[in-house]
């Protein structure tokens, strides 16, 4: 048995209209059906647009969010079902590391007292003596001075903010960390660094991540399988090398061929699938697979009529296509997909040499893609502890407090909730 298992999970969330009486007018389908299994020690990475629900997902299985439908397993232990007071003891094991390192840190309390607050709520040391020297072995672990103790979030770098984070999650020692975008916060050197702890982290204490990112460059280097979303379900999923070697899905493709390929040569002559159209609404998917409305090789028959089932294609690689070694063969040539002209007035779906970036849609594209480097071909060249906190400007910090002001109570809760 894997150490966390999804089952058909399912998240809805109503949409309610009225003034006096709040009626359901509608559903938000953020999750609709993902099965998976994350295995002991290892990383499971899920990839996807903005939207598609990557964020629902890892909420609900802190139960951060309720799950309307499916179960969590974690270590045998279904925490769909658990009461409140035993899913909090439940917490523990089950950590999150969030996007936004600042607004998830409260600026009141210094790094001690936010280290602490949840080893206190979960009985974790006998006293605070025994508690401060469990977060010192901990911040050095993370790469941070114990002097850190005494300081405020404000004073730290955003990579230093995110150790901190992961610092937060450590003392806790759980089985599971769910980093949720965790550094598309953060500059290029330091994504790399604190992808590089993570690993580090994952060798010496036997972790196992979830990652959640839209960036496949981050996900890549770091994750054993991977799993991609679209519109709030899986498309597909194979092990991390498979996945990038021979994407199965229309929509994987999609995104692959996005990525700039670092070879002049090959990147001349790299063939690119452009797909026009906006992800549609979660709240009114399309019928049948959800990507027909902007799948290059839909088909009549099937795709607008017939939910694929994510099904195994061999080698563990498992997609949601009807048409997937059709496709792979080449036997199904290019279809104009149906319904992209209510969206779009440009030519729906080209596939064509990389000439134009900017005909991308901007949410297929590792964001940063044409700015940033590979976080591996980064993570060999940045020495390592080049962030240095107290040379930020007066401007940067009040501008940073300003910011986590309105911010902090609701992270705080968040925060609350998984400590
Ligand atoms: N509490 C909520 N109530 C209603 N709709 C929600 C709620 N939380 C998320 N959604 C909707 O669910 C869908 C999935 O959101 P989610 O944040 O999980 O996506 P995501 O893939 O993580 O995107 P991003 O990378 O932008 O965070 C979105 O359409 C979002 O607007």
């Amino acid at each position: 048995m894997s150490l966390l298992e999804l089952d058909g999970v399912k998240v809805h969330f109503p949409i309610k209209k009225g003034i006096l009486f709040d009626r359901t007018v509608g559903h938000v389908y953020a999750v609709d059906g993902v099965s998976l299994k994350v295995e002991a020690g290892e990383t499971y990475g899920l990839v996807g647009e903005s939207g598609c629900g990557k964020t629902t997902l890892g909420r609900s299985v802190l139960r951060l969010v309720d799950i309307t439908e499916g179960s969590v397993v974690l270590d045998g232990t279904d925490l769909a079902k658990l009461p409140s007071e035993e899913m909090r003891r439940f917490r523990r094991r089950l950590q999150m590391v969030f996007q936004d390192p600042l607004g998830s840190l409260n600026p009141r309390q210094n790094i001690e007292s936010i280290l602490s607050e949840g080893m206190v709520a979960h009985g974790i040391g006998k006293d605070q003596e025994e508690r401060r020297e469990k977060i010192k072995s901990i911040l050095d672990k993370v790469g941070l001075p114990s002097n850190a103790l005494s300081r405020y979030p404000h004073e730290f770098s955003g990579g230093q903010r995110q150790r901190i984070g992961i610092a937060r999650a450590l003392v806790l020692e759980p089985d599971v960390i769910i980093c949720d975008e965790p550094v598309s916060a953060l500059d290029v050197s330091v994504q790399a660094q604190v992808i590089n702890l993570l690993e580090e982290l994952q060798e010496e204490l036997g972790l196992t991540y979830v990652v959640i990112a839209h960036d496949l460059a981050v996900v890549r280097h770091i994750s054993d399988t991977i799993g991609v979303m679209y519109l709030g379900s899986l498309v597909e999923e194979a092990p991390s090398d498979a996945l990038y070697a021979e994407p199965k899905h229309p929509y994987t493709k999609a995104l692959m061929s996005a990525v700039p390929v670092p070879d002049p040569e090959v990147e001349d002559k790299r063939e690119r699938i452009l797909l026009t159209g906006d992800l549609p609404s979660p709240a009114n998917p399309p019928s049948g697979c959800r990507f027909h409305t902007r799948c290059p090789w839909a088909q009549a028959e099937r795709c607008a009529t017939e939910r694929p089932e994510l099904r195994d294609v061999g080698g563990g690689h498992r997609v949601a296509c009807h048409f997937a070694e059709e496709i792979e063969s080449g036997k199904l040539g290019l279809t104009r997909p149906t319904g992209i002209e209510a969206v779009t007035e440009s030519e729906d779906v080209v596939v064509e040499q990389a000439e134009d970036e900017a005909e991308v849609p901007a949410a297929l594209l590792p964001a940063d893609s044409t700015t940033k480097p590979d976080a591996a071909a980064v993570k060999d060249k940045v020495p390592a502890a080049a962030e240095t906190p107290g040379d930020r400007t007066a401007d940067a910090v009040a501008k940073d407090r300003d910011a986590a002001a309105p911010d902090a109570s609701g992270k705080e809760k968040e925060q609350d909730k998984t400590g």
